[in-house]
């Protein structure tokens, strides 16, 4: 792999779902590239290709055609044992819901992936993530015995575990008060300018999507524009252009 190489790029990802005239195209062809180290946040209005984009791009989900290459590996050709072990090893989740394991310590939850994975503790990245993400007090304490906000914590730190080539965060502040959401945003933005990792995250809120580098906003499958160093009005503004055909339900456009 060469240093300069994407950590993600997808080419002409393309996915319908149905067939005759019940057929909904839910990628008509998006082309992205996401730089090692850095923050993407997708965003559009309900049904305009979304979770598809994240499901076929973490190898969760197939496509009709297209490719995605997580640094130097084309996973749209793997078998099945291979894309297991890319998902496994080289990309994190993060998810609204938070998917603790409720039996497990937040300690034991944080290092799971590496137990799976048969990966060795890196302690200093351990110890660093743990600093970084403020849970060091809590690592002892099961996923009920934490608030939302910790539990979100524990999850980010899951996720970045086996320092994956990217992060896939699906409405990661969804779940949580807007304070506790803030500061999830903040940890997201250290993980990536402080730790280097790369994450993409799917949001409908315009203030999570300003704390990314570039902002990727689909409509009926197909990406409608890019802003880079998004600010909350930067957002606005585009999602606005977007014509009222475009705005989905009404739930996502507040
Ligand atoms: N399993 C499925 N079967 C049929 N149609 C589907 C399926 N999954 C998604 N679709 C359709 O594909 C299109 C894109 O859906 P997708 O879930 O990717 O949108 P989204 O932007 O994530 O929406 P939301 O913001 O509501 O979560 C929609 O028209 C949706 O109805």
């Amino acid at each position: 792999m060469q240093p300069s190489e994407a950590a993600v790029r997808a080419v002409n990802l393309r996915k319908m779902y149905g067939s005759g005239e019940a057929a909904v195209t839910a990628l008509g062809g998006v082309d992205l590239e996401v730089a090692h180290g850095s923050f993407l946040a997708v965003m559009g209005p309900s049904g305009s290709g979304k979770s598809t984009l994240m499901q076929t791009m973490a190898g969760l989900d197939s496509l009709d055609a297209g490719e995605v290459w997580i640094e130097g590996t084309n996973i749209t050709r793997l078998r099945d044992r291979q894309l297991t072990r890319m998902r496994r090893d080289r990309i994190g989740f993060i998810f609204q819901s938070f998917n603790l394991i409720p039996t497990l310590t937040a300690e034991q939850n944080i290092l799971l992936p590496l137990k799976i994975a048969r990966q060795k503790q890196d302690k200093d990245w351990v110890s660093l993530v743990v600093k970084e993400l403020g849970i060091g007090e809590r690592l002892n304490h099961r996923p009920h015995e934490l608030s939302g906000g910790q539990q979100q914590r524990v999850a980010i730190a899951r996720a970045v575990m086996t320092q994956p080539a990217v992060v896939f965060a699906d409405e990661p502040t969804g779940n949580l008060d807007s304070g506790s959401g803030t500061r999830i945003l903040h940890l997201l933005r250290d993980m990536v300018s402080g730790l280097g990792q790369t994450v993409i995250m799917v949001t409908h809120d315009p203030k999570a999507a300003s704390y990314a580098d570039e902002v990727l906003i689909l409509a009926d499958g197909k990406t409608r524009e890019t802003i880079q160093e998004p600010t909350q009005r930067a957002v606005l503004e585009a999602l606005s252009r977007l014509e009222p055909d475009d705005s989905g339900d009404e739930e996502h456009t507040s």
